[in-house]
Protein backbone atom coordinates (compact mmCIF):
# COMPACT_ATOMS: atom_id res chain seq x y z
CA UNK A 1 0.00 0.00 0.00
CA UNK A 2 1.68 3.66 -1.04
CA UNK A 3 2.78 5.60 2.31
CA UNK A 4 0.65 6.78 3.93
CA UNK A 5 -2.55 5.54 1.95
CA UNK A 6 -3.97 4.05 4.95
CA UNK A 7 -3.69 6.96 7.61
CA UNK A 8 -5.13 9.16 4.25
CA UNK A 9 -8.18 6.83 4.62
CA UNK A 10 -8.42 6.89 8.35
CA UNK A 11 -8.22 10.92 8.13
CA UNK A 12 -10.94 11.54 5.79
CA UNK A 13 -13.59 9.18 7.48
CA UNK A 14 -12.32 10.86 10.73
CA UNK A 15 -12.92 14.33 9.46
CA UNK A 16 -16.06 13.41 7.07
CA UNK A 17 -17.73 11.97 10.58
CA UNK A 18 -16.90 15.35 12.41
CA UNK A 19 -18.15 17.41 9.61
CA UNK A 20 -21.61 15.54 9.84
CA UNK A 21 -21.74 16.33 13.30
CA UNK A 22 -21.04 20.88 12.58
CA UNK A 23 -23.70 20.48 9.79
CA UNK A 24 -25.86 19.51 12.10
CA UNK A 25 -25.05 21.90 14.94
CA UNK A 26 -24.87 24.61 12.35
CA UNK A 27 -28.53 23.73 11.18
CA UNK A 28 -29.70 24.11 14.44
CA UNK A 29 -26.97 26.42 16.18
CA UNK A 30 -28.97 27.58 19.92
CA UNK A 31 -27.55 30.06 21.73
CA UNK A 32 -26.48 27.45 24.57
CA UNK A 33 -24.38 25.32 22.84
CA UNK A 34 -21.63 28.18 22.62
CA UNK A 35 -19.57 28.89 25.53
CA UNK A 36 -16.70 31.22 26.26
CA UNK A 37 -13.23 29.88 27.07
CA UNK A 38 -10.82 31.43 29.52
CA UNK A 39 -8.85 33.37 26.91
CA UNK A 40 -12.24 34.55 25.46
CA UNK A 41 -12.46 32.87 22.22
CA UNK A 42 -16.09 31.16 21.51
CA UNK A 43 -16.01 27.55 21.68
CA UNK A 44 -19.40 25.51 20.43
CA UNK A 45 -20.80 21.67 21.04
CA UNK A 46 -19.54 21.11 17.59
CA UNK A 47 -15.73 22.13 18.64
CA UNK A 48 -15.99 19.73 21.54
CA UNK A 49 -17.80 17.19 19.77
CA UNK A 50 -15.87 17.24 15.98
CA UNK A 51 -12.69 16.98 18.28
CA UNK A 52 -14.37 13.29 20.08
CA UNK A 53 -15.42 12.07 16.90
CA UNK A 54 -12.03 12.91 15.09
CA UNK A 55 -10.10 11.15 18.21
CA UNK A 56 -11.94 8.11 18.23
CA UNK A 57 -12.44 7.59 14.74
CA UNK A 58 -8.49 7.43 14.57
CA UNK A 59 -8.33 5.78 17.97
CA UNK A 60 -10.44 2.97 16.85
CA UNK A 61 -8.55 2.69 13.49
CA UNK A 62 -5.34 2.10 14.92
CA UNK A 63 -4.57 -1.44 15.70
CA UNK A 64 -5.28 -2.43 18.91
CA UNK A 65 -2.22 -1.74 21.60
CA UNK A 66 -1.35 1.59 19.47
CA UNK A 67 -1.73 4.95 21.58
CA UNK A 68 -2.83 7.90 18.94
CA UNK A 69 -0.77 10.93 19.79
CA UNK A 70 -2.96 14.06 18.97
CA UNK A 71 -2.19 17.33 19.29
CA UNK A 72 -5.97 19.40 19.27
CA UNK A 73 -7.34 23.07 20.29
CA UNK A 74 -10.06 21.97 22.68
CA UNK A 75 -10.25 20.01 26.30
CA UNK A 76 -12.53 19.00 28.56
CA UNK A 77 -11.52 21.39 31.71
CA UNK A 78 -14.56 23.24 31.18
CA UNK A 79 -17.46 20.12 30.48
CA UNK A 80 -16.06 18.53 33.84
CA UNK A 81 -17.25 21.40 36.16
CA UNK A 82 -20.94 21.15 37.41
CA UNK A 83 -21.81 23.77 34.86
CA UNK A 84 -20.16 22.28 31.85
CA UNK A 85 -21.89 18.50 32.24
CA UNK A 86 -24.96 19.69 30.63
CA UNK A 87 -23.07 20.75 27.67
CA UNK A 88 -21.09 17.53 28.05
CA UNK A 89 -24.51 15.42 27.65
CA UNK A 90 -25.77 17.54 24.85
CA UNK A 91 -21.84 16.71 23.20
CA UNK A 92 -21.86 13.19 23.72
CA UNK A 93 -25.83 12.40 22.83
CA UNK A 94 -24.19 14.35 19.19
CA UNK A 95 -21.24 12.09 18.57
CA UNK A 96 -23.53 9.14 19.23
CA UNK A 97 -25.75 10.38 16.55
CA UNK A 98 -23.28 11.02 13.94
CA UNK A 99 -21.72 7.74 14.47
CA UNK A 100 -25.08 6.07 14.39
CA UNK A 101 -25.92 8.34 11.05
CA UNK A 102 -22.45 7.14 9.26
CA UNK A 103 -22.93 3.20 10.59
CA UNK A 104 -26.10 2.90 11.03
CA UNK A 105 -25.15 1.56 14.24
CA UNK A 106 -24.05 2.71 17.35
CA UNK A 107 -20.00 1.72 18.25
CA UNK A 108 -19.81 -1.97 20.45
CA UNK A 109 -19.85 -2.20 23.40
CA UNK A 110 -22.70 0.77 23.40
CA UNK A 111 -22.89 4.22 23.18
CA UNK A 112 -20.30 6.47 24.53
CA UNK A 113 -21.02 7.62 27.61
CA UNK A 114 -19.96 11.36 28.66
CA UNK A 115 -16.88 10.34 30.33
CA UNK A 116 -15.82 8.51 27.07
CA UNK A 117 -16.24 12.02 25.35
CA UNK A 118 -14.17 14.13 27.51
CA UNK A 119 -11.69 10.89 27.82
CA UNK A 120 -11.77 11.55 23.74
CA UNK A 121 -11.47 14.61 23.80
CA UNK A 122 -8.54 14.87 26.27
CA UNK A 123 -6.71 12.61 24.00
CA UNK A 124 -5.73 15.80 22.13
CA UNK A 125 -3.44 16.97 25.01
CA UNK A 126 -0.32 15.40 23.43
CA UNK A 127 2.68 18.19 23.07
CA UNK A 128 3.92 16.52 19.71
CA UNK A 129 7.77 17.79 18.74
CA UNK A 130 10.13 15.88 16.28
CA UNK A 131 9.82 12.83 17.07
CA UNK A 132 6.88 9.84 16.52
CA UNK A 133 3.58 10.53 15.01
CA UNK A 134 1.35 13.12 16.06
CA UNK A 135 -1.62 13.68 14.68
CA UNK A 136 -2.24 17.51 14.96
CA UNK A 137 -6.17 19.10 14.75
CA UNK A 138 -8.36 21.97 14.58
CA UNK A 139 -11.88 20.61 15.29
CA UNK A 140 -13.31 23.67 14.04
CA UNK A 141 -11.00 26.29 12.50
CA UNK A 142 -13.31 29.38 12.07
CA UNK A 143 -15.90 29.32 15.32
CA UNK A 144 -16.38 32.46 14.47
CA UNK A 145 -17.10 31.55 11.02
CA UNK A 146 -19.09 28.88 12.05
CA UNK A 147 -21.12 30.98 14.18
CA UNK A 148 -22.19 32.92 11.82
CA UNK A 149 -23.31 30.25 9.36
CA UNK A 150 -20.13 30.69 6.98
CA UNK A 151 -16.72 29.57 6.24
CA UNK A 152 -15.48 26.68 8.33
CA UNK A 153 -12.80 24.13 8.32
CA UNK A 154 -12.04 20.70 10.48
CA UNK A 155 -8.21 20.71 9.79
CA UNK A 156 -6.17 17.31 10.33
CA UNK A 157 -2.74 17.20 9.74
CA UNK A 158 -0.40 14.34 10.63
CA UNK A 159 3.50 14.31 11.82
CA UNK A 160 5.92 11.83 10.92
CA UNK A 161 9.07 12.70 13.01
CA UNK A 162 8.65 16.14 12.88
CA UNK A 163 7.80 16.71 9.20
CA UNK A 164 4.11 16.95 8.14
CA UNK A 165 2.84 14.20 5.83
CA UNK A 166 -0.97 14.64 5.85
CA UNK A 167 -3.19 17.78 5.07
CA UNK A 168 -7.04 17.07 5.00
CA UNK A 169 -9.26 20.03 5.05
CA UNK A 170 -13.24 18.99 5.80
CA UNK A 171 -15.15 22.60 4.29
CA UNK A 172 -18.85 21.93 4.45
CA UNK A 173 -19.73 25.37 3.82
CA UNK A 174 -17.25 25.68 0.88
CA UNK A 175 -18.70 25.39 -2.90
CA UNK A 176 -17.01 22.98 -5.34
CA UNK A 177 -16.88 25.35 -7.73
CA UNK A 178 -14.62 28.34 -7.45
CA UNK A 179 -15.16 31.38 -5.54
CA UNK A 180 -13.50 34.06 -7.31
CA UNK A 181 -16.23 34.98 -9.45
CA UNK A 182 -18.21 37.74 -9.00
CA UNK A 183 -20.73 37.43 -6.23
CA UNK A 184 -18.22 35.36 -4.60
CA UNK A 185 -19.11 32.31 -2.50
CA UNK A 186 -22.53 33.05 -2.73
CA UNK A 187 -22.49 32.67 -6.04
CA UNK A 188 -21.07 29.71 -6.33
CA UNK A 189 -22.76 28.01 -3.63
CA UNK A 190 -25.69 28.79 -6.50
CA UNK A 191 -23.98 27.81 -9.19
CA UNK A 192 -25.51 23.67 -9.19
CA UNK A 193 -22.04 22.47 -8.21
CA UNK A 194 -22.21 20.70 -4.60
CA UNK A 195 -21.29 22.52 -1.69
CA UNK A 196 -19.01 21.20 0.97
CA UNK A 197 -15.47 20.68 -0.22
CA UNK A 198 -12.85 17.51 1.44
CA UNK A 199 -9.03 18.87 0.56
CA UNK A 200 -6.66 15.99 0.93
CA UNK A 201 -2.61 15.75 1.02
CA UNK A 202 -0.30 13.71 0.86
CA UNK A 203 3.83 14.02 1.10
CA UNK A 204 5.23 14.08 -2.52
CA UNK A 205 1.88 12.61 -4.01
CA UNK A 206 -0.46 16.01 -4.95
CA UNK A 207 -3.44 17.30 -3.46
CA UNK A 208 -6.71 16.44 -4.24
CA UNK A 209 -10.48 18.11 -3.91
CA UNK A 210 -13.54 15.88 -3.84
CA UNK A 211 -17.50 16.88 -2.61
CA UNK A 212 -18.04 16.19 0.94
CA UNK A 213 -20.77 14.08 0.03
CA UNK A 214 -18.43 11.79 -2.07
CA UNK A 215 -21.02 12.89 -5.60
CA UNK A 216 -17.70 13.00 -7.15
CA UNK A 217 -14.47 11.40 -7.36
CA UNK A 218 -11.48 12.95 -6.14
CA UNK A 219 -9.25 15.60 -8.61
CA UNK A 220 -5.90 16.73 -8.20
CA UNK A 221 -6.05 20.75 -7.84
CA UNK A 222 -3.10 22.82 -7.82
CA UNK A 223 -2.25 26.91 -7.04
CA UNK A 224 -2.97 30.27 -9.59
CA UNK A 225 -0.92 29.97 -12.23
CA UNK A 226 -0.65 34.25 -11.93
CA UNK A 227 2.55 35.35 -11.85
CA UNK A 228 1.89 39.22 -12.19
CA UNK A 229 0.52 40.23 -8.47
CA UNK A 230 -2.17 42.87 -10.66
CA UNK A 231 -3.92 40.12 -11.93
CA UNK A 232 -3.31 38.25 -8.75
CA UNK A 233 -6.13 38.11 -5.75
CA UNK A 234 -5.47 38.04 -2.61
CA UNK A 235 -7.35 36.27 0.62
CA UNK A 236 -7.38 37.07 4.21
CA UNK A 237 -9.04 36.70 7.62
CA UNK A 238 -12.48 37.68 7.79
CA UNK A 239 -12.30 38.86 11.70
CA UNK A 240 -9.99 42.10 11.65
CA UNK A 241 -8.83 40.97 15.21
CA UNK A 242 -6.68 37.97 13.48
CA UNK A 243 -4.47 40.36 11.02
CA UNK A 244 -3.51 43.35 10.40
CA UNK A 245 -6.03 44.21 7.39
CA UNK A 246 -4.80 47.41 7.25
CA UNK A 247 -1.35 46.33 6.59
CA UNK A 248 -2.09 43.43 3.95
CA UNK A 249 -4.03 46.40 2.08
CA UNK A 250 -0.72 48.34 1.90
CA UNK A 251 1.50 44.91 1.18
CA UNK A 252 -1.46 44.32 -1.59
CA UNK A 253 -0.66 48.07 -2.81
CA UNK A 254 2.79 47.78 -2.91
CA UNK A 255 2.44 44.78 -4.75
CA UNK A 256 0.29 46.13 -7.45
CA UNK A 257 -3.06 43.67 -6.58
CA UNK A 258 -5.51 45.66 -7.78
CA UNK A 259 -8.78 43.32 -6.77
CA UNK A 260 -10.16 43.78 -3.28
CA UNK A 261 -9.06 41.21 -0.94
CA UNK A 262 -11.34 37.41 -0.63
CA UNK A 263 -11.96 37.91 3.68
CA UNK A 264 -13.36 34.30 4.42
CA UNK A 265 -12.96 32.34 7.88
CA UNK A 266 -10.56 29.83 8.53
CA UNK A 267 -8.40 27.41 6.80
CA UNK A 268 -10.74 27.35 4.08
CA UNK A 269 -8.47 30.02 2.42
CA UNK A 270 -6.27 27.37 2.22
CA UNK A 271 -8.48 24.73 0.50
CA UNK A 272 -9.92 27.82 -1.73
CA UNK A 273 -5.83 28.84 -2.95
CA UNK A 274 -5.18 25.22 -3.59
CA UNK A 275 -7.31 25.21 -6.32
CA UNK A 276 -6.58 28.66 -8.04
CA UNK A 277 -9.36 30.88 -6.87
CA UNK A 278 -7.18 33.18 -5.30
CA UNK A 279 -3.33 33.50 -5.64
CA UNK A 280 -1.58 34.74 -2.27
CA UNK A 281 -3.07 34.63 1.76
CA UNK A 282 -1.53 37.76 3.47
CA UNK A 283 -1.95 37.07 7.87
CA UNK A 284 0.03 39.00 10.17
CA UNK A 285 -1.61 38.56 13.32
CA UNK A 286 -1.53 41.50 15.80
CA UNK A 287 1.57 42.33 17.73
CA UNK A 288 2.26 39.53 20.90
CA UNK A 289 -0.37 36.43 19.51
CA UNK A 290 1.96 33.10 19.06
CA UNK A 291 0.08 30.76 16.33
CA UNK A 292 -0.91 27.62 16.80
CA UNK A 293 -0.19 24.86 14.80
CA UNK A 294 -3.09 23.52 14.40
CA UNK A 295 -4.42 26.63 12.78
CA UNK A 296 -2.01 26.10 9.81
CA UNK A 297 -0.99 22.32 9.68
CA UNK A 298 -3.50 20.97 7.30
CA UNK A 299 -3.82 23.91 5.39
CA UNK A 300 -0.24 24.45 4.78
CA UNK A 301 0.22 21.06 3.60
CA UNK A 302 -3.28 21.10 1.42
CA UNK A 303 -1.17 24.16 -0.70
CA UNK A 304 2.28 23.03 -0.53
CA UNK A 305 1.22 19.98 -2.27
CA UNK A 306 -0.99 21.97 -4.86
CA UNK A 307 2.58 23.59 -6.11
CA UNK A 308 2.38 26.34 -3.63
CA UNK A 309 4.49 27.73 -0.94
CA UNK A 310 3.65 28.50 2.82
CA UNK A 311 6.29 30.86 5.05
CA UNK A 312 6.52 33.15 8.18
CA UNK A 313 6.75 37.00 7.57
CA UNK A 314 10.68 36.37 7.33
CA UNK A 315 9.95 34.23 4.31
CA UNK A 316 11.05 30.84 6.65
CA UNK A 317 9.10 27.78 5.73
CA UNK A 318 6.80 26.96 9.28
CA UNK A 319 8.20 24.44 11.45
CA UNK A 320 5.72 22.41 13.36
CA UNK A 321 7.91 20.15 14.96
CA UNK A 322 8.42 22.14 18.15
CA UNK A 323 7.72 20.34 21.23
CA UNK A 324 6.73 23.13 23.70
CA UNK A 325 7.07 20.29 27.06
CA UNK A 326 10.53 19.98 26.61
CA UNK A 327 10.65 24.07 26.95
CA UNK A 328 8.94 23.44 30.34
CA UNK A 329 6.90 26.37 29.92
CA UNK A 330 3.13 24.90 30.31
CA UNK A 331 1.36 27.81 29.14
CA UNK A 332 3.35 27.36 26.23
CA UNK A 333 1.90 24.07 25.15
CA UNK A 334 1.26 23.41 21.55
CA UNK A 335 2.35 27.60 20.65
CA UNK A 336 5.10 26.05 18.58
CA UNK A 337 5.99 28.65 16.11
CA UNK A 338 9.09 29.66 17.42
CA UNK A 339 9.87 32.00 14.89
CA UNK A 340 6.51 32.77 14.55
CA UNK A 341 4.52 34.98 12.23
CA UNK A 342 4.86 38.45 14.69
CA UNK A 343 5.69 41.20 11.89
CA UNK A 344 9.66 41.71 12.12
CA UNK A 345 10.40 44.87 14.19
N1 LIG B 1 -5.89 37.50 17.83
C1 LIG B 1 -5.74 36.56 16.94
N2 LIG B 1 -4.83 36.70 15.95
C2 LIG B 1 -4.66 35.75 15.03
N3 LIG B 1 -5.37 34.63 14.98
C3 LIG B 1 -6.29 34.43 15.92
C4 LIG B 1 -6.53 35.38 16.94
N4 LIG B 1 -7.50 34.92 17.73
C5 LIG B 1 -7.84 33.74 17.22
N5 LIG B 1 -7.10 33.44 16.14
C6 LIG B 1 -7.09 32.25 15.34
O1 LIG B 1 -7.68 32.46 14.06
C7 LIG B 1 -8.36 31.26 13.74
C8 LIG B 1 -9.39 31.52 12.70
O2 LIG B 1 -8.74 31.59 11.49
P1 LIG B 1 -8.79 32.90 10.59
O3 LIG B 1 -8.17 34.02 11.32
O4 LIG B 1 -8.18 32.53 9.29
O5 LIG B 1 -10.32 33.09 10.40
S1 LIG B 1 -11.13 34.41 10.34
O6 LIG B 1 -11.24 34.72 8.95
O7 LIG B 1 -10.53 35.49 11.02
O8 LIG B 1 -12.37 34.05 10.99
C9 LIG B 1 -8.92 30.84 15.05
O9 LIG B 1 -9.10 29.46 15.04
P2 LIG B 1 -10.34 28.82 15.81
O10 LIG B 1 -10.20 29.17 17.28
O11 LIG B 1 -10.09 27.37 15.56
O12 LIG B 1 -11.57 29.36 15.19
C10 LIG B 1 -7.87 31.21 16.05
O13 LIG B 1 -7.00 30.19 16.40
MG1 LIG C 1 -8.28 27.49 14.44
MG1 LIG D 1 -10.78 25.74 16.39
MG1 LIG E 1 -10.88 28.32 18.91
Amino acid sequence: MALYQKEVEMGCRAVRLAALLCQTVQRRLLAEETAAKSDKSPVTVADYGSQALVSWALQTALPPGETLSLVAEEDSEDLRTESGAAMLQRITQLVNEAIKAEDGAQPAPGPLTPEDVATAIDRGLSNGGPLGRHWVLDPIDGTKGFMRGEQYAVALGLLDEGEVVLGILGCPNLPMASISVPGGVMAAATSGQPVGCLFAARKGCGATVEPMDCSLPPQKVSVSKVSDPAWASFCESYESAHSLQDLTANIARVLGVTSPPVRIDSQAKYGAMARGDAAIYLRFPHLGYREKIWDHCAGAMVIQEAGGVVVDAAGRPLDFSKDSAARGTAPLRKLHFSRGSDIPS
